[in-house]
Protein backbone atom coordinates (compact mmCIF):
# COMPACT_ATOMS: atom_id res chain seq x y z
CA UNK A 1 0.00 0.00 0.00
CA UNK A 2 1.94 3.30 -1.31
CA UNK A 3 1.49 6.13 1.22
CA UNK A 4 -0.59 9.22 0.54
CA UNK A 5 0.66 12.33 0.50
CA UNK A 6 -0.46 14.62 3.06
CA UNK A 7 -2.30 16.99 1.16
CA UNK A 8 -4.43 14.82 -0.59
CA UNK A 9 -5.40 13.24 3.29
CA UNK A 10 -6.18 16.43 3.96
CA UNK A 11 -8.16 17.34 1.18
CA UNK A 12 -10.16 13.53 1.68
CA UNK A 13 -10.69 14.73 5.59
CA UNK A 14 -11.92 18.25 4.68
CA UNK A 15 -14.66 16.59 1.97
CA UNK A 16 -16.39 14.77 4.91
CA UNK A 17 -16.60 18.58 7.00
CA UNK A 18 -20.58 19.20 6.91
CA UNK A 19 -22.10 22.69 6.74
CA UNK A 20 -21.76 25.10 9.42
CA UNK A 21 -24.61 25.59 11.80
CA UNK A 22 -25.47 28.42 13.80
CA UNK A 23 -26.51 28.87 17.23
CA UNK A 24 -27.21 31.79 19.45
CA UNK A 25 -24.91 32.70 22.38
CA UNK A 26 -25.28 35.72 24.66
CA UNK A 27 -22.38 37.52 24.65
CA UNK A 28 -20.87 36.41 27.90
CA UNK A 29 -20.65 32.98 26.39
CA UNK A 30 -18.65 34.10 22.84
CA UNK A 31 -15.43 34.30 23.75
CA UNK A 32 -13.40 31.48 21.14
CA UNK A 33 -16.44 31.12 19.60
CA UNK A 34 -16.53 31.67 15.41
CA UNK A 35 -19.12 34.06 14.46
CA UNK A 36 -21.89 32.28 11.67
CA UNK A 37 -23.40 35.35 10.51
CA UNK A 38 -21.65 39.23 10.05
CA UNK A 39 -22.24 41.10 12.97
CA UNK A 40 -23.74 44.37 11.95
CA UNK A 41 -24.11 47.43 14.03
CA UNK A 42 -28.08 48.20 15.15
CA UNK A 43 -27.35 52.15 15.46
CA UNK A 44 -25.29 54.58 14.83
CA UNK A 45 -22.11 55.12 17.08
CA UNK A 46 -21.56 57.46 18.63
CA UNK A 47 -25.93 57.95 18.17
CA UNK A 48 -25.27 61.68 17.64
CA UNK A 49 -22.61 64.17 17.98
CA UNK A 50 -21.48 64.04 21.06
CA UNK A 51 -18.35 65.85 22.53
CA UNK A 52 -14.76 64.03 23.28
CA UNK A 53 -13.37 66.58 25.77
CA UNK A 54 -15.00 68.30 29.47
CA UNK A 55 -15.23 72.38 28.31
CA UNK A 56 -17.93 74.30 26.61
CA UNK A 57 -19.62 73.88 23.44
CA UNK A 58 -20.05 77.09 21.08
CA UNK A 59 -20.10 78.21 17.36
CA UNK A 60 -16.29 78.74 16.80
CA UNK A 61 -16.87 81.92 14.48
CA UNK A 62 -17.77 83.34 17.96
CA UNK A 63 -14.60 82.69 19.59
CA UNK A 64 -12.51 86.14 18.82
CA UNK A 65 -10.17 86.84 20.73
CA UNK A 66 -10.83 88.67 24.04
CA UNK A 67 -14.79 87.70 23.48
CA UNK A 68 -16.94 86.33 26.31
CA UNK A 69 -19.90 83.83 25.68
CA UNK A 70 -22.82 83.54 27.68
CA UNK A 71 -23.04 80.21 29.03
CA UNK A 72 -27.07 79.19 28.90
CA UNK A 73 -26.45 75.71 30.17
CA UNK A 74 -24.67 72.31 30.71
CA UNK A 75 -25.20 69.15 28.60
CA UNK A 76 -23.89 66.31 30.74
CA UNK A 77 -23.44 61.94 29.15
CA UNK A 78 -26.83 60.94 29.70
CA UNK A 79 -28.99 64.41 29.85
CA UNK A 80 -28.39 66.79 27.04
CA UNK A 81 -28.83 70.75 26.72
CA UNK A 82 -32.73 70.26 26.22
CA UNK A 83 -31.94 74.05 23.66
CA UNK A 84 -30.25 75.54 21.10
CA UNK A 85 -27.54 77.77 21.65
CA UNK A 86 -27.91 81.55 20.19
CA UNK A 87 -24.91 83.98 18.59
CA UNK A 88 -22.49 84.76 21.66
CA UNK A 89 -23.74 81.90 23.72
CA UNK A 90 -22.16 78.63 25.19
CA UNK A 91 -23.14 75.45 26.51
CA UNK A 92 -20.51 73.79 29.75
CA UNK A 93 -20.53 70.29 28.47
CA UNK A 94 -18.62 66.82 29.37
CA UNK A 95 -17.18 64.15 27.70
CA UNK A 96 -19.46 62.04 26.01
CA UNK A 97 -22.90 64.67 26.10
CA UNK A 98 -24.14 64.91 23.61
CA UNK A 99 -23.16 68.62 21.60
CA UNK A 100 -26.09 71.10 21.59
CA UNK A 101 -27.81 72.78 18.35
CA UNK A 102 -26.57 75.45 16.89
CA UNK A 103 -22.41 74.78 18.48
CA UNK A 104 -19.74 73.52 15.82
CA UNK A 105 -17.43 73.64 18.38
CA UNK A 106 -15.50 72.25 21.57
CA UNK A 107 -13.04 73.67 23.57
CA UNK A 108 -11.49 71.75 26.39
CA UNK A 109 -11.46 73.65 29.96
CA UNK A 110 -7.90 74.09 30.44
CA UNK A 111 -8.35 76.76 27.25
CA UNK A 112 -11.35 78.12 29.09
CA UNK A 113 -11.32 80.76 31.86
CA UNK A 114 -15.36 81.02 33.69
CA UNK A 115 -15.97 84.10 35.21
CA UNK A 116 -19.17 84.01 35.97
CA UNK A 117 -21.93 83.48 34.03
CA UNK A 118 -19.68 83.68 31.19
CA UNK A 119 -16.50 82.16 29.94
CA UNK A 120 -13.55 83.50 27.48
CA UNK A 121 -10.86 81.37 25.67
CA UNK A 122 -6.91 81.15 25.94
CA UNK A 123 -7.13 79.49 22.89
CA UNK A 124 -8.76 80.22 19.55
CA UNK A 125 -11.37 78.12 18.42
CA UNK A 126 -10.64 75.02 15.98
CA UNK A 127 -14.11 74.51 13.66
CA UNK A 128 -15.60 71.02 14.67
CA UNK A 129 -12.88 70.42 17.06
CA UNK A 130 -13.36 68.27 20.14
CA UNK A 131 -16.73 66.41 18.83
CA UNK A 132 -17.15 63.14 17.69
CA UNK A 133 -19.54 63.14 15.14
CA UNK A 134 -22.85 60.68 14.77
CA UNK A 135 -21.84 57.64 13.04
CA UNK A 136 -17.75 58.54 13.32
CA UNK A 137 -17.59 55.19 14.89
CA UNK A 138 -20.12 52.88 12.60
CA UNK A 139 -23.57 53.39 11.18
CA UNK A 140 -26.58 51.28 11.28
CA UNK A 141 -26.21 48.40 9.21
CA UNK A 142 -22.14 48.56 9.05
CA UNK A 143 -20.86 45.37 8.93
CA UNK A 144 -17.99 45.38 12.12
CA UNK A 145 -17.29 41.66 11.68
CA UNK A 146 -16.72 39.20 9.02
CA UNK A 147 -18.55 35.59 9.66
CA UNK A 148 -16.08 33.41 10.24
CA UNK A 149 -13.84 35.57 12.67
CA UNK A 150 -12.98 34.29 16.05
CA UNK A 151 -14.42 36.06 19.23
CA UNK A 152 -11.39 37.41 21.15
CA UNK A 153 -12.18 39.97 23.85
CA UNK A 154 -11.55 43.07 21.45
CA UNK A 155 -14.18 41.47 18.63
CA UNK A 156 -16.80 40.94 21.60
CA UNK A 157 -16.00 44.70 23.04
CA UNK A 158 -17.21 45.64 19.97
CA UNK A 159 -20.45 43.61 19.46
CA UNK A 160 -21.44 44.74 22.73
CA UNK A 161 -21.05 48.15 21.78
CA UNK A 162 -22.77 47.63 18.41
CA UNK A 163 -25.74 46.10 20.99
CA UNK A 164 -26.09 42.39 20.26
CA UNK A 165 -27.02 40.51 23.07
CA UNK A 166 -26.34 37.23 21.57
CA UNK A 167 -24.37 36.32 18.83
CA UNK A 168 -24.91 33.75 15.91
CA UNK A 169 -21.54 31.22 16.45
CA UNK A 170 -20.98 28.51 14.81
CA UNK A 171 -21.63 24.76 16.33
CA UNK A 172 -18.48 22.87 17.71
CA UNK A 173 -18.16 19.13 17.29
CA UNK A 174 -18.80 16.61 20.18
CA UNK A 175 -15.44 15.05 20.38
CA UNK A 176 -15.20 11.44 22.07
CA UNK A 177 -11.25 10.17 22.22
CA UNK A 178 -10.49 6.62 23.10
CA UNK A 179 -6.67 4.78 23.70
CA UNK A 180 -6.21 1.50 23.16
CA UNK A 181 -3.23 -0.90 24.45
CA UNK A 182 -2.91 -3.25 27.14
CA UNK A 183 0.40 -1.92 28.59
CA UNK A 184 -1.25 1.71 29.41
CA UNK A 185 -2.43 3.03 32.74
CA UNK A 186 -3.68 6.20 34.10
CA UNK A 187 -1.22 8.93 34.82
CA UNK A 188 -0.57 8.25 38.93
CA UNK A 189 -0.21 4.82 38.63
CA UNK A 190 2.38 2.90 40.04
CA UNK A 191 3.76 1.51 37.29
CA UNK A 192 3.95 -2.71 37.09
CA UNK A 193 6.20 -4.26 34.61
CA UNK A 194 5.55 -4.20 31.16
CA UNK A 195 3.38 -0.77 31.81
CA UNK A 196 3.54 2.65 30.05
CA UNK A 197 1.72 5.92 31.51
CA UNK A 198 -1.36 6.60 28.86
CA UNK A 199 -0.10 10.26 28.04
CA UNK A 200 -2.30 10.68 24.73
CA UNK A 201 -5.32 11.46 25.57
CA UNK A 202 -5.02 13.87 27.92
CA UNK A 203 -2.06 16.04 25.19
CA UNK A 204 -5.19 15.82 22.71
CA UNK A 205 -7.80 16.70 25.18
CA UNK A 206 -6.04 19.89 26.17
CA UNK A 207 -5.18 20.71 22.04
CA UNK A 208 -8.65 19.97 20.79
CA UNK A 209 -10.80 21.07 23.57
CA UNK A 210 -10.79 24.54 22.44
CA UNK A 211 -12.82 23.54 19.22
CA UNK A 212 -15.21 21.13 21.09
CA UNK A 213 -18.57 21.64 22.19
CA UNK A 214 -17.81 18.40 24.60
CA UNK A 215 -14.70 16.15 25.44
CA UNK A 216 -15.10 12.92 26.36
CA UNK A 217 -12.58 10.29 27.03
CA UNK A 218 -13.70 6.81 27.28
CA UNK A 219 -10.36 5.79 28.91
CA UNK A 220 -8.46 2.81 27.81
CA UNK A 221 -9.31 -0.50 25.75
CA UNK A 222 -6.90 -3.35 25.97
CA UNK A 223 -5.46 -4.70 22.76
CA UNK A 224 -8.42 -7.65 22.12
CA UNK A 225 -10.95 -7.96 19.48
CA UNK A 226 -14.05 -8.27 21.85
CA UNK A 227 -13.01 -5.46 24.18
CA UNK A 228 -12.32 -3.03 21.22
CA UNK A 229 -15.29 -3.63 19.70
CA UNK A 230 -17.73 -3.18 22.67
CA UNK A 231 -15.45 0.08 23.88
CA UNK A 232 -16.32 1.47 20.60
CA UNK A 233 -20.13 0.76 20.29
CA UNK A 234 -20.20 2.60 24.01
CA UNK A 235 -18.12 5.70 22.13
CA UNK A 236 -20.17 5.50 19.31
CA UNK A 237 -23.40 4.99 21.38
CA UNK A 238 -22.83 8.86 22.40
CA UNK A 239 -23.21 9.93 19.08
CA UNK A 240 -19.79 12.07 18.73
CA UNK A 241 -19.83 14.18 15.74
CA UNK A 242 -15.56 12.98 15.48
CA UNK A 243 -14.44 10.31 17.25
CA UNK A 244 -10.61 9.87 17.90
CA UNK A 245 -8.72 6.31 18.90
CA UNK A 246 -5.21 6.20 19.37
CA UNK A 247 -2.49 3.29 19.64
CA UNK A 248 -3.24 0.07 16.94
CA UNK A 249 -2.89 1.43 14.30
CA UNK A 250 0.21 -0.37 12.67
CA UNK A 251 0.88 -3.40 11.15
CA UNK A 252 1.55 -5.91 13.90
CA UNK A 253 -0.94 -8.64 15.45
CA UNK A 254 -1.49 -6.62 17.85
CA UNK A 255 -3.18 -3.30 16.25
CA UNK A 256 -6.41 -3.90 15.65
CA UNK A 257 -8.13 -1.18 15.53
CA UNK A 258 -8.71 -0.97 11.66
CA UNK A 259 -10.34 -4.08 11.91
CA UNK A 260 -12.45 -3.36 14.68
CA UNK A 261 -13.38 0.08 13.37
CA UNK A 262 -14.41 -1.79 10.30
CA UNK A 263 -16.67 -3.73 12.28
CA UNK A 264 -18.31 -0.92 13.71
CA UNK A 265 -19.63 -0.31 10.22
CA UNK A 266 -16.50 2.29 9.77
CA UNK A 267 -15.83 2.72 5.74
CA UNK A 268 -11.77 3.64 5.62
CA UNK A 269 -10.99 6.36 3.61
CA UNK A 270 -7.36 5.82 3.48
CA UNK A 271 -4.68 4.27 6.19
CA UNK A 272 -1.21 5.74 5.90
CA UNK A 273 0.24 8.95 5.13
CA UNK A 274 3.57 10.19 3.84
CA UNK A 275 4.80 11.55 6.54
CA UNK A 276 6.50 11.45 9.74
CA UNK A 277 6.36 11.17 12.28
CA UNK A 278 2.87 9.69 11.91
CA UNK A 279 3.03 7.45 9.24
CA UNK A 280 0.23 4.66 10.09
CA UNK A 281 -2.85 7.62 10.53
CA UNK A 282 -6.09 6.07 9.56
CA UNK A 283 -9.49 8.10 8.83
CA UNK A 284 -12.77 7.56 7.73
CA UNK A 285 -16.58 7.94 8.37
CA UNK A 286 -19.53 6.20 10.18
CA UNK A 287 -22.84 7.90 9.21
CA UNK A 288 -21.73 11.49 10.03
CA UNK A 289 -18.96 10.50 12.40
CA UNK A 290 -15.67 11.06 11.11
CA UNK A 291 -13.40 8.60 12.50
CA UNK A 292 -9.15 9.03 13.18
CA UNK A 293 -7.09 6.66 13.99
CA UNK A 294 -3.75 8.03 15.60
CA UNK A 295 -0.70 6.11 15.89
CA UNK A 296 -0.41 5.23 19.46
CA UNK A 297 3.61 6.81 19.92
CA UNK A 298 3.23 9.86 21.69
CA UNK A 299 4.61 12.39 19.09
CA UNK A 300 2.68 10.87 16.30
CA UNK A 301 -0.62 11.14 18.06
CA UNK A 302 0.29 15.03 18.66
CA UNK A 303 1.41 15.52 15.25
CA UNK A 304 -1.31 14.27 13.58
CA UNK A 305 -3.97 15.79 15.74
CA UNK A 306 -2.11 19.14 14.36
CA UNK A 307 -1.35 18.33 11.01
CA UNK A 308 -4.97 16.93 10.35
CA UNK A 309 -7.37 17.43 13.06
CA UNK A 310 -7.17 21.06 13.77
CA UNK A 311 -7.78 21.89 10.00
CA UNK A 312 -10.61 19.87 10.19
CA UNK A 313 -12.06 21.54 13.64
CA UNK A 314 -11.08 25.03 12.03
CA UNK A 315 -13.21 24.12 8.95
CA UNK A 316 -16.04 22.87 11.07
CA UNK A 317 -16.60 25.90 12.69
CA UNK A 318 -15.72 27.99 9.49
CA UNK A 319 -12.37 28.78 9.78
CA UNK A 320 -9.66 28.86 7.25
CA UNK A 321 -6.61 26.53 7.27
CA UNK A 322 -4.17 27.84 10.26
CA UNK A 323 -1.78 29.87 8.12
CA UNK A 324 1.89 28.10 7.93
CA UNK A 325 4.72 31.06 9.13
CA UNK A 326 7.41 31.24 6.96
CA UNK A 327 10.53 31.88 9.69
CA UNK A 328 14.60 31.67 9.34
CA UNK A 329 15.85 28.24 11.32
CA UNK A 330 18.41 29.18 14.03
CA UNK A 331 20.62 25.82 12.96
CA UNK A 332 20.79 24.12 10.00
CA UNK A 333 18.43 21.01 9.02
CA UNK A 334 19.42 17.73 8.65
CA UNK A 335 18.61 16.16 4.85
CA UNK A 336 15.15 14.35 5.31
CA UNK A 337 14.18 11.18 3.24
CA UNK A 338 11.31 10.33 1.15
CA UNK A 339 8.19 11.06 3.82
CA UNK A 340 7.49 14.80 4.56
CA UNK A 341 8.65 15.49 7.95
CA UNK A 342 7.23 17.96 10.71
CA UNK A 343 9.96 18.38 12.33
CA UNK A 344 9.59 19.79 16.48
CA UNK A 345 11.13 23.26 16.99
CA UNK A 346 11.64 25.61 19.20
CA UNK A 347 9.96 29.45 18.76
CA UNK A 348 14.00 31.80 19.64
CA UNK A 349 13.74 35.23 20.42
CA UNK A 350 17.57 36.52 19.41
CA UNK A 351 18.35 39.89 19.07
CA UNK A 352 17.36 39.80 14.62
CA UNK A 353 14.24 38.52 15.93
CA UNK A 354 12.36 35.01 16.03
CA UNK A 355 13.85 31.87 14.62
CA UNK A 356 13.01 28.59 14.77
CA UNK A 357 15.65 26.02 16.29
CA UNK A 358 15.29 22.62 15.22
CA UNK A 359 14.86 20.28 17.64
CA UNK A 360 17.74 17.00 16.76
CA UNK A 361 15.38 14.07 18.42
CA UNK A 362 13.31 12.65 15.44
CA UNK A 363 12.27 9.58 17.56
CA UNK A 364 8.21 9.51 17.77
CA UNK A 365 7.97 7.52 20.95
CA UNK A 366 10.43 10.71 22.86
CA UNK A 367 7.67 12.48 24.58
CA UNK A 368 10.06 15.06 26.47
CA UNK A 369 10.97 16.95 23.59
CA UNK A 370 7.27 17.94 23.40
CA UNK A 371 7.52 19.83 26.24
CA UNK A 372 10.39 22.52 24.23
CA UNK A 373 8.16 22.79 21.02
CA UNK A 374 6.85 25.90 19.57
CA UNK A 375 6.61 24.96 16.18
CA UNK A 376 6.42 22.14 13.75
CA UNK A 377 8.73 22.90 10.84
CA UNK A 378 7.92 21.46 7.44
CA UNK A 379 10.49 19.58 5.89
CA UNK A 380 9.45 18.87 2.49
CA UNK A 381 9.60 15.25 0.82
CA UNK A 382 13.81 14.75 -0.04
CA UNK A 383 14.80 17.65 1.28
CA UNK A 384 18.55 18.24 1.14
CA UNK A 385 18.69 19.85 4.54
CA UNK A 386 18.94 23.92 5.01
CA UNK A 387 21.67 26.00 6.46
CA UNK A 388 20.47 28.44 9.67
CA UNK A 389 19.24 31.63 8.59
CA UNK A 390 16.90 30.23 5.73
CA UNK A 391 13.49 31.41 6.10
CA UNK A 392 11.74 27.28 6.31
CA UNK A 393 8.10 26.92 6.48
CA UNK A 394 6.07 26.23 9.90
CA UNK A 395 3.04 25.59 11.58
CA UNK A 396 2.37 27.17 14.99
CA UNK A 397 1.39 24.60 17.81
CA UNK A 398 -0.67 26.66 20.14
CA UNK A 399 -2.18 28.72 17.76
CA UNK A 400 -5.43 28.29 17.39
N1 LIG B 1 6.69 -3.34 11.14
C1 LIG B 1 6.31 -2.08 11.30
N2 LIG B 1 6.23 -1.59 12.52
C2 LIG B 1 5.86 -0.33 12.71
C3 LIG B 1 5.55 0.48 11.61
C4 LIG B 1 5.61 -0.07 10.33
O1 LIG B 1 5.34 0.59 9.30
N3 LIG B 1 5.97 -1.37 10.22
N4 LIG B 1 5.21 1.77 11.82
C5 LIG B 1 5.78 2.38 12.99
C6 LIG B 1 5.26 3.70 13.17
S1 LIG B 1 5.78 4.83 12.04
C7 LIG B 1 4.48 4.03 14.22
S2 LIG B 1 4.02 5.66 14.45
C8 LIG B 1 4.04 3.07 15.20
C9 LIG B 1 2.55 3.26 15.48
O2 LIG B 1 2.09 2.15 16.07
P1 LIG B 1 0.65 1.98 16.69
O3 LIG B 1 -0.27 3.03 16.29
O4 LIG B 1 0.25 0.60 16.40
O5 LIG B 1 0.93 2.23 18.20
P2 LIG B 1 1.15 1.22 19.38
O6 LIG B 1 1.95 0.07 18.88
O7 LIG B 1 -0.13 0.96 20.00
O8 LIG B 1 2.03 2.09 20.30
C10 LIG B 1 3.26 2.65 19.92
C11 LIG B 1 3.97 3.20 21.14
O9 LIG B 1 3.23 4.24 21.70
C12 LIG B 1 2.87 3.95 23.05
N5 LIG B 1 1.51 4.40 23.30
C13 LIG B 1 0.40 3.92 22.73
N6 LIG B 1 -0.67 4.57 23.20
C14 LIG B 1 -0.23 5.48 24.08
C15 LIG B 1 -0.87 6.45 24.88
N7 LIG B 1 -2.19 6.61 24.87
N8 LIG B 1 -0.10 7.24 25.65
C16 LIG B 1 1.25 7.07 25.67
N9 LIG B 1 1.90 6.17 24.93
C17 LIG B 1 1.18 5.38 24.15
C18 LIG B 1 2.96 2.46 23.15
O10 LIG B 1 3.16 2.03 24.46
C19 LIG B 1 4.14 2.18 22.23
O11 LIG B 1 5.32 2.40 22.92
O12 LIG B 1 4.28 1.78 14.74
C20 LIG B 1 5.59 1.57 14.25
N10 LIG B 1 5.78 0.18 13.97
O1 LIG C 1 4.94 7.50 11.83
MO1 LIG C 1 5.86 6.87 13.12
O2 LIG C 1 5.25 8.18 13.91
O3 LIG C 1 7.30 7.68 12.32
O4 LIG C 1 6.96 6.52 14.39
Amino acid sequence: MSLLPVEDALRAILAHVPEIVAEEVPLSSAEGRVLAQPLLARHDQPPFDASAMDGYAMRAADVAEGARLRIVGMSQAGAAFAGSIAPGEAVRIFTGAPVPAGADTVIMQEQAVREGDFVRFTAPARLGHSIRPRGNDFTNGQSLIDIGTRLTPMRIAVAAAANAATLAVSRRPRIGLLATGDELVLPGTPLGQDQIVASNSFGLGAMLAPYAEAMTDHGIVEDQANALRDRLEHAFAAAPDILITTGGASVGEHDLVQDALKDMGVTLDFWRINMRPGKPLMFGTRGKTLVFGLPGNPVSAMVTALVFIKPTLRAWLGLDEPEHWRLPLAADTPPNAARRHFMRASLVHLPEGPHLLPIAQTDSGHTSSLAGADMLIVQPENDPGQRAGTLVEALPIDAF
